[in-house]
């Protein structure tokens, strides 16, 4: 080619090519300012190769950025959508579930094995649902195969390469436990520029989990020692359904709470409409062991809804770290506080544990009956809940169910409809809980009466009654059980005790039921002295700290001379008159009156 020819500006020597160059650009793309760099210029130090040099080297740079800032701004070029997902999120699970329903993972080559855990998530084998506690299945792996860290993973989804890679993440300080930590990521590549397809792919990983977790009921924790900065409900565990019926409670009370709870989610329009915010608050409050859990599980159960539960005793949990917790709960969710009163314990307690103050004012059942004793104190504040629950972030169509055993010290801010829209008081058990109980625990099917062997062994031959002769009999038994119970003095969860005791065995239960109430009683009246002593050691122990604390101002104010600190009582001087003159003698000893404890020398 004749780069003179080219050039056109009649110089030879070292400007031709640059010139030729310039030129065409000139004249193919117009750039004339471009172009003029490579002009050829007579003599000085512009003429340099070297400038020259780093002339187009700048070009380059420059339109090299231009053209990263056109290719990041304008997705023209960019042919893949990458998304990131933190562990302990809800969609990581989702993603990891559906990768696992697809066997994605059983391409990869590295596996860190472990054994199944209630977290586990990954597999290679069999489908998620036949294996992972989020399933029913009864093929069980024992052992989940996790890909080893940064190990790529391509797979074809919907006619579209797709890859996925398993990152460590950054390391994180945990304040709680004062190590680090590091919180594992998934990278998701799809080779599109079909936006649509990552939204796509995240709902059918949605749709998956929802499809595989639908038998049961999933529900979670914070994780209180692997504390996570991004999301901190990293415990998810799973648990089978629980029937509604399978809940004893007096007539009526589950189904108007149910009903309430169904019409709250089929509103939201109307509580848009009236400006209301959307949430509904529950607070079920008794008893130990009456049943105000399991009535939760087994409403998620029923409305299919996942429960994010945490109990305010943990002392890892305080105002912030609640709100990040609650903030970080998708719509549509249960956000269920265990034992709420822990929040304000450390208003009502004294330090020392003094319980015997609050058994008295609040407690409206026997300590001896196992109720939380004492203080769990919480490091959450009333105001760092109440702003939770009033939060911005709680107003999607959140439900929020709350147990206490004793409602008496929740504060009345925090019963005020808005927060607490219904209040459902559980009972210790009735005579008719007794019945429905007992009936529970022996159906016909798996029941075998005594009038159904042959002998007097449980292992001899059957002759099977008939159903409604066997049902009519077991029913009597529940009425003889029942009759024998006393009412309003324990527990659901005592009585099931009980009956579980005598798990085949319906006539014993029914003809033993007074020994066990005696029994109970006497180990009762035993628990309350034990309580009681303990209770006097403690006042004991107070008393002896309050006349230590005493004798010590005592001692120092002898020491100096003047009123005993704190008390404002004179101690007489040798002339008698009050003084407080450093110089005073002491000549009596103090008497320190009221003010002084019980034992003080
Ligand atoms: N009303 C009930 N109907 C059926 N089962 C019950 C009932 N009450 C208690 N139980 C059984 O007793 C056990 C404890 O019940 P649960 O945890 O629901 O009680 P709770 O009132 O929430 O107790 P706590 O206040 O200590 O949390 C469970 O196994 C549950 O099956």
């Amino acid at each position: 080619m004749d780069y003179q020819h080219l050039s056109g500006d009649g110089h030879g020597g070292n400007g031709g090519l640059w010139g030729s160059a310039s030129n065409m650009v000139t004249r193919i793309m117009g750039f004339s300012m471009v172009a003029s760099l490579f002009q050829p210029v007579n003599g000085g130090v512009a003429s340099s190769t070297g400038f020259r040099l780093f002339m187009f080297g700048t070009m380059v740079e420059v339109g090299r950025r231009f053209c990263q800032w056109v290719y990041d701004r304008f997705n023209v070029f960019q042919y893949s959508i990458t998304a990131e997902f933190d562990e302990g999120d809800p969609v990581y699970e989702w993603i990891v579930l559906f990768l696992t329903e697809q066997k994605i993972w059983k391409r990869s080559r590295m596996f860190h094995v472990t054994a199944t855990s209630s977290k586990r998530k990954w597999g290679i084998g069999k489908s998620m649902a036949s294996t992972s506690n989020l399933g029913k299945g009864k093929e069980k792996e024992t052992a989940q195969y996790v890909p080893t860290f940064e190990a790529p993973q391509l797979f074809r989804w919907k006619g579209h390469w797709a890859e996925i890679k398993r990152s460590k993440g950054q390391l994180t300080y945990n304040e709680f436990t004062g190590g680090t930590q590091t919180v594992a990521k998934l990278y998701l590549t799809i080779y599109t520029r079909d936006m649509s397809m990552l939204s796509s792919f995240v709902e059918e990983a949605e749709n998956v989990y929802i499809k595989t977790s639908s038998p049961n009921v999933v529900i979670h924790s914070v994780d209180q020692n692997g504390y996570n900065p991004g999301f901190p409900w990293m415990n998810t565990k799973s648990k089978a359904r629980r029937s509604l019926n399978s809940i004893i409670l007096p007539e009526g009370v589950l189904q108007t709470i149910l009903d309430d709870a169904r019409e709250f989610l089929d509103t939201e329009d109307w509580y848009t409409k009236a400006g209301i915010p959307h949430r509904r608050g529950y607070l079920l409050h008794g008893p130990p062991g009456t049943g105000k859990t399991s009535t939760i599980y087994a409403m998620a159960g029923e409305l299919g809804l996942e429960i994010y539960s945490l109990s305010l005793a943990s002392s890892s949990v305080d105002d912030s770290f609640l709100q990040r917790a609650v903030g970080s709960i998708p719509k549509g969710a249960i956000l269920l506080i265990e034992d709420i009163d822990c929040a304000f314990s450390s208003r009502d307690d004294d330090d020392d544990g003094d319980t015997s103050r609050q058994q008295a004012q609040f407690l409206p059942f026997p300590l001896s009956m196992g109720g939380r004793r004492g203080s769990r104190q919480s490091a959450v504040t009333l105001s760092g809940l109440l702003n939770v629950l009033d939060g911005v972030g709680s107003e999607e169509g959140r439900i929020f169910f709350a147990t206490t055993n004793y409602i008496d010290r929740l504060d009345p801010a925090l019963l005020r409809p808005g927060r607490i829209d219904r209040k459902v008081q559980y009972y210790l058990a009735t005579k008719e809980q007794a019945k429905a109980l007992f009936i529970r625990f022996y159906p016909v099917s798996h029941t075998t009466l005594l009038a159904e062997h042959t002998t007097s062994s449980l292992d001899s031959e059957k002759l099977p009654l008939p159903t409604d002769k066997k049902r009519a009999m077991i029913r009597a038994l529940a009425s003889e059980f029942a009759s024998n119970f006393p009412e309003h003095e324990f527990t659901t969860a005592e009585l099931q005790g009980y009956l579980l005791s005598c798990k085949k065995e319906p006539e014993r239960a029914a003809a033993e039921v007074m020994n066990w109430v005696e029994e109970e009683r006497n180990e009762r009246k035993a628990r309350k002295a034990r309580e009681e002593a303990r209770m006097i050691r403690i006042k004991e122990r107070k008393e002896a700290r309050e006349a230590d604390r005493l004798q010590v101002s005592l001692d120092r104010l002898r020491e100096r001379g003047g009123r005993v600190e704190g008390v404002g009582i004179p101690i007489e001087t040798a002339g008698g008159a009050e003084s407080d003159s450093p110089q005073t003698s002491i000549s009596e000893p103090v008497d320190l009156g009221s003010a002084s404890a019980e034992g003080d020398p």
